[in-house]
């Protein structure tokens, strides 16, 4: 059987490798780097970061045993008013990064990895204010075909 995309990622130390450069190239970007470079910024960015990837694309379910709920994720990234530019830019960075980060470029892996993010930015950016986002939203999954129903 072929292996999730998180195992095909390489596991735990590629998606911190991902994470790290994502992050990099979001502070490089000239529009991206002002929401992440506030000075209360999370020092475990990074971790949660890497760990909710992880956990979307098959891996285990650290982020949501330890770190927070999709609801909340999707509160935290609410009410910022039109993010559409911001999230084409997020995305780019996503897609740059899997190279930084030396994953797997077999094209059908990478596509996967593009068109989760096109949703989940999507996603993310659909709620325009904290209290549209419904409660008790789960982690979504994304497999090899897409969104798991
Ligand atoms: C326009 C696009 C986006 C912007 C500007 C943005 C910005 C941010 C900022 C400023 C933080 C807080 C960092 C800190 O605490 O220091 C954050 C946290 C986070 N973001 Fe985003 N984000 C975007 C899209 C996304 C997307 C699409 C995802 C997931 C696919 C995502 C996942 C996360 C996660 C997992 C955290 C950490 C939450 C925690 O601390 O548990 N973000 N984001």
């Amino acid at each position: 059987m072929r292996p999730n995309l998180y195992e095909f990622a390489g596991g735990e130390p590629a998606f911190r490798r991902l994470a790290v450069a994502h992050h990099a190239r979001c502070l490089a970007d000239p529009e991206l780097n002002h929401p992440f470079s506030h000075a209360d910024a999370n020092p475990e960015h990074l971790e949660h970061l890497a760990a909710y990837w992880a956990e979307v694309l098959g891996g285990p379910p650290v982020y949501s045993q330890r770190y927070g709920t999709e609801s909340a994720l999707l509160v935290m990234h609410s009410g910022n008013g039109d993010l559409t530019d911001l999230g084409r830019r997020f995305v780019d960075c996503f897609v740059a990064a899997a190279d930084d980060a030396g994953l797997p470029g077999d094209l059908e892996f990478r596509r996967a990895l593009r068109d989760y993010m096109v949703w989940a930015v999507d996603e993310f950016l659909s709620y325009p204010e904290p209290g549209d986002v419904p409660g008790g939203k789960s982690i979504p999954r994304w497999s090899w075909d897409g969104l798991v129903r």
